[in-house]
């Protein structure tokens, strides 16, 4: 393991230490010696870097497509244009009412829409980036399709904003400070959990990342943040022209991320300058300006389909030694205990009155044959899927009915019997995401303790060494002991196992059987749900045995291989040649 410093991240660019700066720097420069019209496109490059960096919250860092982003633009432009026109308020004023215009519009239509699928979403922004464009063409207040005209400059320390070079370092002050609020962003918890609801939200929400919470706030800060274009665009021109507000201006706002780099601030930089100052350039070739305009697009997105400037992940700086391990529980006390559990699905019952109860430190097996209702009892267990009937009780406190997330910080984690982990996330932050299931902050930077838990955890299954590797070039093994060190960086009380040996081979298992082992002694109970016989009865405490959706046995491995009813639910014919067999193989 290389030594590592204590901070929560770091990177190797130029932009990184202090380039922004530098760019600022340079800017400043070129607005001293640009002409007017090259200060005007500049002004206006920088306008569409603000809408780049609001769009590259929602589907850079979120991955949620939004095809209307134009319509927060709109949103701040009229919010602005109208306070200053019909009530005379200062541009200054208006700027807070924009931005919270958009945010209450971000609401509005995030909160019922952001449970749909991504082309879903997709076309429901298509459509509300319309509805904003129609209403205001056709609402008197907002001018019709003139739009609004007449619009005073703004004033800063009492001399107006009138000259292409003036609103230039205008739009630059505000880009440098929306830039800054996108990077404290960009090092917040909650642009990790973005990454995560982005890769899987299913797998981030069962371990204790609010997906749907994570997914409004991208949709809301994004939109705040373009809408800081709106004003200025409207000081810039005068005028609120809703032609600026179509589908093709929304598109264009979106090719500055992808041709910039999803997820990437120099990115979006670089996008706008292509987006905005490309056209100009062209001018020169007059008739054939679109059509080269559409090749270059092209050619950068078969060269650079990762975008000019990618997204570069900061490496995440664990300690270079062991903070101190939580206190395990000192009580062997019942943490788990399900009673009455039954889900239908139409006329099957899938699972039927299941009881089940597991007490810290021990390791509880549910076994059946394929189709018993192992992982649906798991999923009504875990919230994932709401139960017919019954009670789930954790720690004391009855869960049921709740959303993954929330039984998840309640203390209950869980692996998936297909592997579910984020694979474009290195290790360590696949297991910093399990973290949230403990501390659910999102807006402020890594804590020491979220980076000790990450190295406690990675130490605990032996893949510190693996730390900055992305997860999805692991091999099968390490991604099941992956998924077991995420699940415990939330230190839960209870940690569902769904066939974690499946797929493994005899090392791995022999491994794998340790590790579980091993997690008793933190002081947690394992709820295992597998088909290998001989592992479950080698480390269970107790044993469930399950058949179509009921419960056939409970006791300690010894008394369950001795069943004649298990014997016979996994083959089916007792007093039988073959029976034998399996009873040898319980054994
Ligand atoms: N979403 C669903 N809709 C309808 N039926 C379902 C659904 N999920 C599970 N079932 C049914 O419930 C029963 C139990 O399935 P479940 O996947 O829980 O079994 P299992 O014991 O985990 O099986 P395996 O070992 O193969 O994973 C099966 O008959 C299955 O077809």
């Amino acid at each position: 393991m290389r030594a590592r410093a204590a901070l929560p991240a770091g990177g190797g660019t130029a932009v990184r230490y202090g380039g922004w700066p530098l760019l600022i720097a340079l800017a400043l420069v070129a607005g001293q010696t640009l002409d007017d019209y090259a200060l005007t496109v500049a002004g206006t490059i920088l306008v569409y870097a603000i809408l780049g960096l609001g769009i590259n919250i929602v589907v850079g860092y979120a991955g949620l497509l939004d095809l209307g982003f134009a319509a927060f633009f709109a949103i701040g432009a009229y919010a602005s244009g109208l306070l200053t026109l019909k009530l005379g308020w200062d541009f200054w004023a208006t700027l807070p009412v924009a931005v919270a215009a958009a945010a209450v519009a971000g609401v509005v239509i995030g909160y019922p829409t952001l449970r749909l699928r991504s082309d879903y979403l997709a076309i429901v922004t298509l459509g509300f980036g319309e509805i904003i464009r129609i209403t205001v063409v056709n609402l008197e207040v907002t001018g019709g399709p003139n739009g609004l005209t007449g619009i005073p400059p703004v004033t800063v320390g009492g001399r107006e904003i009138v000259t292409p070079g003036a609103f230039f370092h205008l739009a630059l002050a505000f880009f440098a400070v929306v830039l800054a609020a996108t990077a404290l962003l960009a090092r917040s918890r909650l642009a990790f959990a973005w990454r995560a609801v982005r890769a899987d939200d299913t797998a981030a929400e069962a371990v204790g990342v609010p997906a749907r919470r994570v997914k409004l706030l991208a949709y809301v800060l994004g939109a705040m943040t373009g809408a800081v274009a709106g004003p200025l665009n409207a000081a810039q021109l005068g005028t609120v022209d809703p032609s600026s507000f179509t589908f093709l201006t929304s598109l264009m706002i979106l090719l500055v991320v992808i041709i910039g780099g999803m997820g990437s601030r120099p990115g979006v930089m670089v996008g706008a300058v292509v987006i905005v100052g490309l056209p100009e350039v062209l001018r020169t070739v007059q008739e054939y300006r679109g059509l080269f305009f559409a090749l270059l697009l092209i050619a950068i997105v078969l060269l650079r389909p990762q975008g000019v400037w990618p997204y570069r992940p900061r490496r995440l700086r664990l300690p270079a030694r062991p903070g101190p391990a939580p206190e395990p529980p000192a009580a062997r006390d019942t943490v788990l205990e399900v009673d009455g559990l039954t889900r239908r699905f139409g006329g099957v019952t899938a699972v039927d009155g299941l009881a089940l109860r597991a007490d810290a430190g021990q390791v509880v097996s549910v076994i059946g044959p394929n189709g018993a209702g192992k992982t649906t009892a798991f999923n009504c267990v875990t919230g994932m899927i709401a139960p017919s009937a019954g009670t789930v009780v954790l720690a004391g406190r009855d869960v049921r009915g709740l959303p993954p997330h929330r039984v998840a910080a309640a203390g209950l984690a869980r692996t998936f019997q297909s592997i579910r982990l984020f694979e474009e996330m290195t290790v360590a932050e696949n297991v910093l995401i399990g973290r949230f299931a403990r501390d659910r902050a999102l807006l402020r930077p890594l804590s020491r303790a979220d980076l000790d838990a990450v190295r406690r955890c990675l130490d605990f299954v032996g893949l510190l060494e693996a730390a900055d590797r992305p997860a999805g070039g692991l091999a099968y093994g390490d991604r099941r002991r992956l998924e077991i060190a995420r699940a415990l960086a939330g230190d839960p009380r209870v940690l569902l196992l769904d066939e974690p040996a499946a797929g493994a081979n005899p090392t791995e298992k022999r491994a794998l059987m340790g590790l579980i082992s091993r997690i008793g002694a933190l002081g947690a109970a394992v709820v295992l749900i597998e088909h290998d016989v001989a592992l479950v009865m080698s480390i269970s405490d107790r044993v469930t045995v399950l058949e179509h959706g009921r419960t056939i046995a409970v006791g300690p491995p010894a008394e369950i291989q001795e069943d004649q009813r298990v014997v016979a639910a996994y083959l089916g014919v007792p007093d039988d040649p073959e029976t034998d067999l399996v009873s040898e193989v319980l054994r």
